[in-house]
């Protein structure tokens, strides 16, 4: 299978596309690439005489439109994307460069003079790898076009006319959109039909392939593969994305928010560079799960060891340093921060160990986006009950940590404590995808059920200026949300209610929010749970559910390729829903104009309105 590994090799990156285009969006995400949609600001506007050619106009245009989107991202959350893809589609006649018409008789313009002709459609293509580099953005961009020639029958004014009064000109270069009632004009293609609709994907998958598999030369051995955890002198090995291929980010010394990646296995890498491996595949998959845990305890354990606090805003320190900081062995700390660097976490040069980007942004304990609780929950109460897994299924018990199942009630102030470090840690890194998924600004108030500590609530009010949230929380989580700070102003418009969601009255509101992004809700439970709070919505009130989604569900649901069944390393023991899945539980719960969406790369966000009686 050719097609997967190409695509795939974006796979574990954040991948944004700087465009508006619609078409672009369908022919990316129908070849199966998972990918944000941040439109470009840049201004199409370049001096078009000072080109040599057309093609150099739409390549730079692609290139400043996915600049613009990698400097404003960076500039906004002091970290870019992995890469962004920017394109820019010109028609060209005649030594003129046509893009959108700007109003009817400039479509009749454009038209008149492709009437009849041959005329060239060509697509800028601009791939930018970002990295950040001590606050800055560092960006190394690829760029090729792709030239299709379209030739037009005689079009008549009445045509002519006709086809601009339907409308479909105004946003397409040329005036025309070949995929629709524009095909009618057209007599011949030749060359890449997608080009013209606005993306050349094949071009695209080759340069792909060129990027990520620089040929190796004749006679160089095959990469070694190693375990997951490697050997410690071996550990640069790892480095690569998915082994063997060169990975330009990479090799930029950029790094990768998802951290730590397994081996894959080789054979279609081999396919790709024109080698036949004719061996059957090894059960990478299989490998890769059955050894993951240690991965996930190397990370959780130099989280409590707290060598990445060590480590943040310092230069590169040695081993024996480190070792003298967090109070441990130096043979025992160097093992741990080879093995750090192998996944990914640390960099490693002549001089130490230093923080990745995602280290220090994350992984320390200090810092507006650090998931330090959310390690520590997970090191604690999470590792506890899946170290008794087989004792769970047995007996039938829910997969959750005990302490979570009981209730805070229950709980000691620790562990409450322990709870809501980690839900705070999570809530702020996805408060502003939550708050700006949809356009919330219709409603005056808002109800935060299981609002915890109030990093959404405080994330919603700078966002709306008019919405007034409430956070409906237990006694003991209300208690203690005093001791939590998010990086927004306190607010008076954010107010705290204790109450038992599954027995008191909620708070009256316009919008109720709910998201278990923590939770594992066994189902008869979460369904109990969404038709009480259902039942106290009122006509026209919203409802806005958002849960954190495997990536494997997007795939399932958009019917790309697929793994097989049961190999899943992400959303273990959550709920697999896909988009569609809660679209029809929110209509069964009497929920209407129902949306979906995906936000973060990492959110799913339903919003629905509570349909009349
Ligand atoms: C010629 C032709 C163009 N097009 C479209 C593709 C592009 O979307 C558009 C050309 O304008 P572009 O400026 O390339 O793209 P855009 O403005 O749609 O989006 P953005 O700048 O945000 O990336 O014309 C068709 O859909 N069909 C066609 O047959």
């Amino acid at each position: 299978m050719l097609l997967r590994p190409v695509i795939g090799k974006l796979q574990h990156k954040r991948v944004v596309l700087a465009s508006s285009s619609p078409r672009r969006r369908e022919i990316l995400s129908n070849a199966g690439l998972r990918f944000e949609v941040v439109p470009s600001r840049f201004k199409e506007k370049l001096h078009k005489g000072s080109f040599a050619a057309p093609h150099a106009y739409a390549v730079e245009t692609a290139k400043q439109k996915a600049l613009e989107v990698a400097d404003r991202m960076h500039q906004k959350d002091l970290r870019a994307p992995d890469v962004v893809i920017g394109a820019d589609t010109i028609v060209a006649v005649g030594g003129l460069i046509l893009e959108k018409p700007v109003d009817k008789q400039d479509a009749y313009r454009m038209l008149s003079r492709l009437s009849g002709k041959e005329h060239s459609v060509f697509t800028g293509v601009a791939i930018v790898h970002c990295c950040t580099r001590d606050g800055q953005l560092d960006t190394e961009v690829s760029e090729f076009y792709e030239e299709t020639t379209v030739k037009f029958s005689e079009l008549s004014e009445e045509l002519l006319w006709e086809y601009i009064d339907s409308g479909e000109p105004m946003d397409k270069a040329g005036g025309y959109g070949i995929q629709a009632l524009g095909g009618m004009l057209v007599e011949y293609v030749r060359g890449d039909f997608l080009n013209v609709v606005g993306f050349p994907l094949n071009r695209f998958c080759k340069e792909l392939a060129r990027l990520y598999h620089a040929p190796r030369a004749p006679g160089t051995p095959r990469p070694v593969q190693h375990d997951s955890i490697p050997a410690v002198d071996t550990f640069e090995d790892l480095s690569d994305s998915k082994g063997g291929g060169s990975d330009p980010a990479r090799a930029s010394g950029g790094l990768q928010a998802g951290g730590a990646r397994p081996q894959a296995p080789r054979t279609q890498e081999a396919d790709l560079n024109g080698v036949t491996d004719s061996q059957p595949g090894l059960p990478a998959g299989l490998l890769e799960l059955m050894d993951g845990f240690k991965a996930s305890k190397v990370l959780l354990t130099a989280c409590k060891l707290q060598v990445f606090d060590v480590l943040k805003d310092r230069g590169p320190l040695s081993a024996t340093d480190v070792a003298r900081e967090i109070d441990a062995s130096v043979g025992g700390t160097a093992r741990l921060l080879d093995v750090c660097a192998a996944l990914g976490l640390l960099d490693k040069s002549d001089r130490g160990y230093s923080n990745t980007e995602t280290a220090s942004l994350h992984l320390a304990s200090d810092g507006e986006q650090s998931l330090h609780g959310l390690a520590a929950y997970h090191d604690g109460p999470v590792w506890g009950a899946f170290t008794h897994l087989g004792r769970a299924v047995r007996e039938g018990a829910a997969w959750t940590p005990e302490p979570l199942l009981q209730g805070p009630h229950k709980w000691s102030t620790e562990a409450t404590l322990q709870f809501m470090r980690a839900s705070h840690g999570l809530s702020k890194l996805t408060a502003q995808h939550v708050a700006t998924a949809f356009d919330l600004s219709p409603f005056t108030s808002a109800c935060h059920l299981g609002g915890c500590t109030g990093a959404l609530a405080h994330k919603l009010v700078q966002e709306y200026p008019h919405l007034q949230v409430t956070v409906f929380d237990l006694p003991e989580v209300i208690k203690l949300a005093g001791d939590f700070q998010t990086d927004a102003q306190p607010s008076e418009r954010v107010h705290f209610v204790p109450g038992d969601l599954s027995s008191d009255s909620l708070p009256p509101a316009d919008l109720y929010i709910f998201c278990s992004l923590l939770h594992d809700w066994p189902d008869d439970r979460l369904h109990g749970l969404l038709s009480r709070i259902s039942g106290s919505c009122k006509p026209g009130a919203g409802l806005l559910l958002a849960e954190l989604a495997p990536a494997e569900e997007e795939e399932e649901a958009s019917g790309a390729a697929r793994r097989p069944p049961g190999l899943r390393t992400r959303g273990v023991g959550r709920r697999p829903w896909s988009p569609g899945q809660y679209r029809r539980l929110l209509q069964r719960l009497g929920f209407q104009d129902v949306q979906a969406a995906r936000a973060g790369g990492l959110l799913h966000v339903v919003l629905g309105t509570r349909a009349p009686p």
